[in-house]
């Protein structure tokens, strides 16, 4: 199959991307949007006219971030709502806030190597909580929101850090491996991007678009527990640029209904056999339909519905 190109490459920038977009009527959800590339992918998206929520956890830097980037965007419908991903209950609380449609859901909060094995208040891994399962169940509790909105999309954060890891199905919560925080990380990595491919399958007939991306490396405060970013210079992105993947899958005509796909760079990843030194492209356990289908129904099950 011919992988989606779009014109756009790994030096695009989240405003190029959306140059020509006009999203003034629509309402975006990015959770972890005050930080890191969630600050530029906001501004893109404001910049088009979209009402924009900052989902966070400190609200405080929220409102300081979301003055930021009205002044950038010139647009002043952008809005700060607490939500803890890793928390159910703090996601029961954001849902019961949110009335009305939905377009855009972007699911970019994260976190990557925590040094020691933690769990959630379910006994669930964190990284694995955090980045995987709190987005799924955000993403449930938004279905009717992104439904009733007609031709809605969710953009599901994921990262070349999926290489390191499948989704191992005997052992999510790390019960009977020894802990390793990268590891770990890429499981997270590899479920976010399965999740692409289930949420597509079954919420496609709701007009729902589903793709995942990996935004490429880019120094923010990700990479806290790893000691700063140590890809080579010439290979990282501008914050900028790193947004644009996600910009790019929340807005582009060409994925109008064409979704449960990966991305990087600003078009479809090809497929790997084996990790690449550069940390290209996506894997085969990462796409694929059975492990997508897998996930979901447990997935389903750890949220005891
Ligand atoms: N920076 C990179 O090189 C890189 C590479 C691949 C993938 N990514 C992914 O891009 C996304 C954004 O990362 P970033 O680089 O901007 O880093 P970042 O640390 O600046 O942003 C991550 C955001 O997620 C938020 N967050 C973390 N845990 C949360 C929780 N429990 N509830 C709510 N929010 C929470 C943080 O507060 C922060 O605002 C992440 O999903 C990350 O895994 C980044």
């Amino acid at each position: 199959m011919e992988l989606i190109t779009t014109g756009f490459g790994r030096k695009s920038t989240a405003s190029e991307v959306v140059k020509g977009i006009n999203l003034k009527g629509k309402r975006v959800i990015i959770t972890g949007g005050a930080s890191g590339i969630g600050i530029p992918t906001a501004v893109a998206l404001a910049s088009a006219g979209a009402d924009i929520t900052l989902a966070v956890r400190n609200e405080a830097s929220g409102l300081t971030v979301a003055k930021d980037i009205i002044r950038d965007s010139g647009n002043p419908n952008v809005h700060v709502g607490y939500l803890d991903v890793s928390k159910r209950k703090s996601i029961a609380d954001f849902l019961k806030t949110w009335e009305g449609p939905l377009d855009i859901l972007i699911n970019n909060a994260g976190v990557m190597a925590i040094p020691d094995l933690q769990f959630t208040e379910d006994g669930w891994e964190m990284q694995f909580a955090t980045n995987y399962m709190g987005h799924f169940e955000l993403a449930l509790g938004l279905h009717s929101s992104l439904t009733s909105a007609g031709n809605a999309r969710i953009v599901a954060v994921s990262s070349s850090g999926h290489l390191l890891s499948p989704v191992i199905f005997d052992d999510l919560h790390f019960d009977f491996r020894f802990y390793d925080p990268l590891y770990a990380y890429g499981q997270s990595k590899s479920a976010v991007a399965l999740f692409a491919v289930a949420a597509h399958k079954r919420w496609a007939k709701d007009g729902i678009t589903v793709n995942a991306l990996n935004p490429g490396a880019i120094a923010t405060n990700l990479q806290r527990h790893t000691g700063g970013l140590k890809t080579p210079a010439e290979l990282q992105k501008t914050p900028e640029q790193g947004a644009a993947t996600s910009v790019l899958l929340a807005t582009s005509p060409i994925l109008e209904g064409n979704g449960g796909h990966y991305f990087e760079n600003c078009n479809e990843a090809e497929i790997v056999e084996k990790r690449p030194s550069d940390y290209h492209g996506v894997a085969r356990y990462a796409i694929d339909p059975d492990y997508a289908d897998r996930l979901w129904d447990v997935s389903i099950k750890l949220l005891g519905r």
